[in-house]
């Protein structure tokens, strides 16, 4: 297991517990609300109705409880540091990750029974995968052809870029209306060195670690499907969550749910969803669900097994804030940080294709950083600001 290195640990990890603090807002707002909305949306008997009740009492009065199941991977919880300690005094990527977990277990989702393996947030999720919004565009998607190929890679690195906006844990706190303006202009542009690894004539497995379904998978998808039709990438390892987890993250039911739709569209997005469909039955598009993914932890702790998947990548892109906090570490890095420094650990080339949901962000000059502060609007939580990094 590889560890930071001593500079990364001495960086103070972002915590809950500042009142009006982002971190505190997640755990103070969104995190009951969720629990709300879970319950209108799915007729769950009075056992996962009293575990909610439990659930909400815990995380809004309480002291962290250790988990009462015993599905595969609980054990990974049972010696953790926490358990008695306030939800707001513990880091804020443990106490959110651990939320989602407990979340799960309420609502009996690994155990056996008739309410395993039933996702309570797929009611949102398919209500977005079916809205007219995604109807445009994927008709859209007819004009891309007829595009010089470079004009395609930029269209559809960004469609699946600001596709992270789609985020239906954000939207708990902004409201589907709530989304400030996209700001035109990445805060940082790496763009370039991205394609320039992607062009290599020795061209191989590109891994494609998700974030949201529905409107955020399927740019991810088409830009997949661009990547193994243009020989950019032979194979591409698309790493799914194994359970459902902070709300939209996608896992393989909603992957399914996305060649659905792809492949019942008509025009040029038909023939994307073929062409996926085609891409899995002949090994070359694999989804993967690796336990870490759900993991409260860095990358920096990542397994041996995960850690050799991304080390024989040629480039490994990471979508959505999530996956950048922990990527980078949910720590208070000055924003000037290199983000070369603190993804020196990773085994292989990176890419980070976010949108800027949290606090923690690197990588960017005194100028931008000036700028951005000089602003009126909070930019490192609005979801308006955009960023394409990459450490070759
Ligand atoms: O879906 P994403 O882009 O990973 O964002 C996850 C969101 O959830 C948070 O963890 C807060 O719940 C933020 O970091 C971010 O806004």
């Amino acid at each position: 297991m590889t560890r930071p290195s001593p500079a990364t640990e001495d960086r103070a990890p972002v915590v809950v517990s500042t009142a009006g603090s982002f971190a505190r807002s997640v755990l103070d707002e969104r995190h009951p609300a969720l629990i709300e909305r879970v319950r209108r949306a799915t007729p769950y008997p009075p056992e996962q109705q009293r575990a909610l009740d439990t659930l909400l009492e815990e995380i809004t009065k309480g002291e962290i409880e250790r988990l009462d199941d015993d599905a595969p991977g609980a054990e990974r919880w049972r010696h953790e540091p926490f358990y008695g300690q306030r939800w707001p005094d513990v880091p804020f990527l443990w106490a959110e990750s651990f939320f989602y977990r407990k979340l799960l277990a309420a609502l009996r989702y690994f155990t056996p029974g008739p309410w395993q393996g039933v996702d309570p947030f797929a009611p949102f999720k398919n209500a977005e995968l079916a809205s007219t919004k995604v109807d445009d565009e994927l008709s859209a998607l007819d004009r891309l052809p007829g595009l010089p190929v470079e004009e395609q890679d930029r269209t559809l690195l960004h469609s699946s870029l600001w596709g992270n906006r789609a985020d239906l844990g954000f939207q708990l706190s902004t409201g589907t209306e709530g989304l400030g303006e996209r700001v035109p202009g990445l805060v940082t542009d790496d763009s370039a060195a991205l394609w320039e690894i992607l062009a290599d004539e020795r061209s191989g497995t590109v891994c494609l670690v998700a974030d949201n379904a529905g409107p955020e998978l399927l740019p991810d998808l088409v830009l997949a499907d661009h990547l193994l039709t243009t020989g950019r990438a032979t194979s591409v390892v698309l790493h799914l969550k194994p359970y459902p987890y902070y709300v939209s993250d996608a896992t393989t039911a909603d992957v399914l749910a996305c060649l659905d739709r792809l492949s019942t569209a008509s025009g040029y997005a038909r023939d994307i969803g073929e062409r996926l469909r085609h891409a899995i039955t002949s090994g070359r598009l694999i989804p993967r669900t690796h336990p870490f993914s759900c993991a409260p932890l860095p990358y920096a702790h990542m397994p041996a097994d995960l850690r050799d998947d991304f080390a024989s990548a040629t480039l490994t892109v990471m979508k959505g804030d999530l996956n950048y906090r922990r990527l980078v570490g949910d720590r208070h890095w000055p924003a000037t940080t290199p983000f070369s420094d603190v993804t020196a650990y990773f085994p292989g080339p990176v890419a980070a294709l976010r949108t800027l949901k949290s606090d923690v962000v690197t990588g960017l000059t005194p100028d931008t950083v000036a700028r951005l502060d000089a602003g009126a609007e909070s930019w490192r939580t609005s979801g308006t600001h955009a960023l394409i990094q990459v450490r070759a």
